[in-house]
């Protein structure tokens, strides 16, 4: 396991310069307003000073206008806060570069307070009055009005400026988040859609999190100065998926491996609908599953057994004529992963499966139908997971089961899958274009690869069967989940344009395949979350 260095006090004294390979640590870990406020009272607890902070934050807006944009009108339209000194500092640093640039304040120069008006008062040039007139003229506005600080939906002079630029087109440039996005969760309170947004060390949940996504255009997060260290104080629990956070934990084969080592997967294969099942089967078995069996509902139909067994090669099949008999079946302990829900059916069959399944202790994914079995009386379902369990709900089935759980926790997808996994016990995986992953400890993992090609039929039983998968080689739930999640990405983005559900378990070779060069590069040393953990535990 890697150790970070962790610098003292009074190392900062020597510079930034120094101190700036530590930012690269824990890339991938998201940050809060809070955590943020805290990250800023360390930072200058430290040794960097606010101004020179706020200097760092403005600096690489100009630069990165500069690296892209051939000269043009700038406008800067600067805010009442510390986004407003950010503001301030862009606009210096081009005028110094001789660019065209003017600014336009929200409120008077003689409001602003601390590093922002220090660093207005460095402003040598005319600063006007925020309004849709001071538009005029302008190619590119940078949008330094409100980051973190934003307190309520955007109103007046604000909102109607950002509406006139949008509705014309101008090329706009975010600083922290476009002013009206909420950075700890996404939701937009009036933000128009930004060309590009420069944040501060980390990137934060309302970044990756719908809509703000779609609101931020190209993210660039910035080294501000900002040491590493301070995830001594403040350990991250929210991540951007990536292999560096489950890659060590993969499973590995070895001279030894069997196909009984690699475990048993077992699949509920329902009746009528029988793809679904099929398909996850599919890609259980793709991700490595040794042996990968569909149990064959034949209460409805003798035609069942026919219907899997002629289209399954590698994967087996076993006829289920009787309740008993899964149970029989489940008593077996090579059998060490089970899935349950796509083609299932909704109703109270589904339900003593799944409960049958759960009591037999073996880890568990339930994925649709085996989830809105339980919309009724959720809790039924809550109190027979005791062991590992993933549950992999699209947005109509997550509403379905968790209604009293979202009345009663925050409304964003964050929050909700979270407040999720606690009352289920269960990792949740919240599907979408922002997939959350949550765990009941509080991890949350948001996943960004996820193609929107994706949306088509079979999607969701291909995921569900890539987590079994990896569960049945015994990998931890929370990594397995997250793993699954960013590997049906990486497939669909690999198979490109034209995608439907068939091809994707054929892609993922191709991706084992990148990822073992990408771990081959990276010697395969990174685990992020274990860093995270080890850092609480040692400080
Ligand atoms: N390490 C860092 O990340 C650094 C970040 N910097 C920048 O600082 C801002 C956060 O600054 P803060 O002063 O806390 O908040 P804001 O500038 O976003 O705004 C506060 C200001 O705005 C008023 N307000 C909020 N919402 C509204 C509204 N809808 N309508 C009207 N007025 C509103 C509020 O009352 C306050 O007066 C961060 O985003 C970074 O850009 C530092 O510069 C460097 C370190
Ligand atoms: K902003």
């Amino acid at each position: 396991m890697k150790r970070l260095t962790i610098p003292q006090p009074g190392h900062w004294e020597s510079g930034l310069d120094s101190q700036r390979g530590q930012s690269d640590r824990l890339p991938h870990a998201l940050l809060n307003r809070v955590q943020m406020t805290e990250v800023d009272r360390l930072t200058i607890a430290y040794g960097i000073n606010a101004i020179t902070l706020m200097e760092n934050a403005g600096r690489p807006v100009a630069d990165a206008i500069m690296n892209r944009w051939s000269l043009r009108p700038v406008l800067v339209l600067c805010g009442p806060g510390n986004n407003g000194g950010d503001g301030f500092v862009a606009a210096r640093h081009l005028a110094e570069a001789n660019w065209p640039v003017r600014v336009a304040l929200l409120g008077t120069r003689d409001q602003l307070r601390g590093s922002a008006a220090h660093h207005a008062s460095l402003w040598n040039g005319p600063v006007e009055t925020l309004t849709p007139d001071a538009l005029n003229g302008a190619e590119l506005i940078v949008d330094a009005i409100f980051g973190a600080g934003l307190t309520r939906p955007l109103e007046g002079a604000v909102a109607e400026t950002l509406a006139v630029a949008a509705a014309n087109k101008l090329t706009i440039i975010a600083v922290d988040v476009p002013s009206g996005l909420v950075g700890d969760t996404g939701e937009n309170m009036g933000a128009v859609p930004c060309a590009l947004t420069l944040t501060c060390f980390r990137k934060k949940p309302g970044h990756l999190l719908q809509p703000g996504k779609s609101l931020c255009g190209e993210l660039v997060v910035a080294d501000i100065g900002t040491p590493a260290s301070v995830f001594v104080s403040i350990p991250p629990d929210t991540f951007e998926n990536h292999p560096a956070l489950w890659a060590d934990d993969l499973p590995l084969l070895n001279q030894h491996s069997n196909k009984y080592s690699r475990g048993h997967a077992l699949v509920w294969g329902g009746w009528p609908t029988t793809g679904a099942a099929r398909m996850a089967a599919l890609s259980a078995a793709r991700v490595g599953a040794g042996l990968t069996t569909v149990a064959v509902d034949m209460s409805q139909s003798y035609l069942a057994l026919s219907v899997y067994a002629a289209t399954l090669t590698s994967i087996m099949v076993k006829p289920i004529h009787r309740h008993q008999d899964l149970a029989i079946l489940l008593e077996d302990k090579r059998i060490t992963g089970l899935l349950i829900g796509p083609g299932a059916g909704i109703g109270p069959d589904t339900q003593a499966r799944v409960l049958t399944m759960l009591k037999s202790g073996q880890t568990t994914v339930l994925d649709a139908d085996a989830l809105t079995s339980f919309q009724h009386k959720p809790s039924d379902l809550f109190d027979a997971i005791t062991g590992p369990c993933v549950l992999t709900p699209h947005e109509g089935e997550f509403t379905r089961l968790f209604k009293d759980v979202v009345d009663s926790s925050g409304h964003d997808k964050l929050s909700r899958a979270r407040a999720a996994a606690k009352a289920s016990g269960a990792i949740v995986i919240l599907k979408g274009n922002d997939t959350v992953i949550a765990a009941p400890d509080g991890r949350a993992i948001i996943n960004t690869n996820a193609p929107s090609t994706l949306a088509t039929a079979g999607s969701g039983d291909l995921l569900a069967g890539i987590v079994l998968g990896l569960l049945t080689q015994g990998m931890e739930p929370f990594h397995a989940a997250a793993a699954a999640v960013w590997l049906h990405g990486a497939a669909a983005n690999n198979f490109g344009p034209g995608l439907i559900a068939e091809d994707l378990p054929y892609r993922l070779p191709a991706v084992f395949k990148q990822l073992a060069l990408l771990m081959k590069q990276t010697e395969r040393h990174f685990s992020e979350m274990e860093m995270t953990i080890e850092f609480s535990a040692s400080h």
